[in-house]
């Protein structure tokens, strides 16, 4: 069978054949309806604490590029919010659509936004981001949207790395990137339990979307869409709509740490 994709062929309507959980109780994305979330007083703030010297390497995996963190000491961590204990940062990324108009995974109210960051931290009572990701309350992913707007010097870094990581498979050294620039200033948000957004989609994340979006220029937003899905010497496909539409809430409480 083909690998997964998000093709026609080979996309998110076609994941269950061989992920059947891609039809699960626990799914993201899913639609925030923010009329609908319960504001939870008992909710903590998130505190993120990144060190920019665990941050290793940047490639393209074929489905998004990616931000990968050296993850064997507790440098770059994610506690209070709706965790418990500490989750280690591994690694963020980008779902984003070949035009402003989608892209990103979660929507607000039916709202689709150009763009979204994932911040991926597995729990460290577990040995693994391996041995975590299998376990319900394994990993917490930050997910920050991204709005047309000002040219955002952050991502400008991540931006500079693309000619390097055009194709699937490169990966090229990537050093001192401080994720916590690529935070908004405001870090209320929405929680819920949710799964992997791409196969294996296993049901382990607890999923904590920021209200507040952060902001990347067009021209910007065109250097992502830059990037291929294909690998050196392949038919060229460009890297754009690599997002999984809205799933069922199926019952889930979805809770805002803001009034
Ligand atoms: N879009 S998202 O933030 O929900 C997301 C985050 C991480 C992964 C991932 O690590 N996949 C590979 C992978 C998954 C495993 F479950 C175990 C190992 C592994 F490499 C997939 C989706
Ligand atoms: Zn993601």
């Amino acid at each position: 069978s083909h690998a997964w994709g998000y093709a026609a062929n080979n996309g998110p309507d076609k994941w269950a054949d061989s992920f059947p959980i891609a039809n699960g109780p626990r799914q993201s994305p899913i639609d925030i309806v923010p009329g609908e979330a319960s504001y939870d007083a008992e909710l903590k703030p998130l505190v993120l604490k990144y060190d920019p010297s665990t941050c290793l390497e940047i490639l393209n995996n074929g489905h998004s590029f990616q931000v990968t963190f050296v993850d064997d000491t507790d440098s770059s961590t994610l506690k209070d919010g709706p965790i418990s204990g500490t989750y280690r940062l591994k690694q963020f990324h980008f779902h984003w659509g070949a035009s402003d108009d989608k892209g990103s995974e979660h929507t607000v109210a039916g709202t689709k936004y150009p763009a979204e960051l994932h911040l991926v931290h597995w729990n460290t009572k577990y040995e693994s981001f391996g041995k975590a990701a299998s376990q319900p309350d394994g990993l917490a992913v930050v997910g920050v949207f991204l709005k047309i707007g000002a040219k955002n010097a952050s991502l400008q870094k991540l931006i500079d790395a693309f000619e390097s990581i055009k194709t699937k498979g490169r990966q090229s050294s990537f050093a001192n990137f401080n994720p916590a620039t690529l935070l908004p200033g405001c870090l209320d948000y929405w929680t819920y339990d949710g799964s992997l957004t791409t196969p294996p989609l296993l049901e382990s994340v607890t999923w904590i979307v920021c209200k507040e979006p952060i902001s990347i220029s067009s021209e910007q937003m065109g250097k992502f869409r830059s990037l291929l899905f294909s690998a050196e010497g392949e038919a060229e496909c460009c890297m754009v709509d690599n997002y999984r539409p809205p799933q069922p809430v199926k019952g889930r409480p979805v809770r805002a740490s803001f009034k």
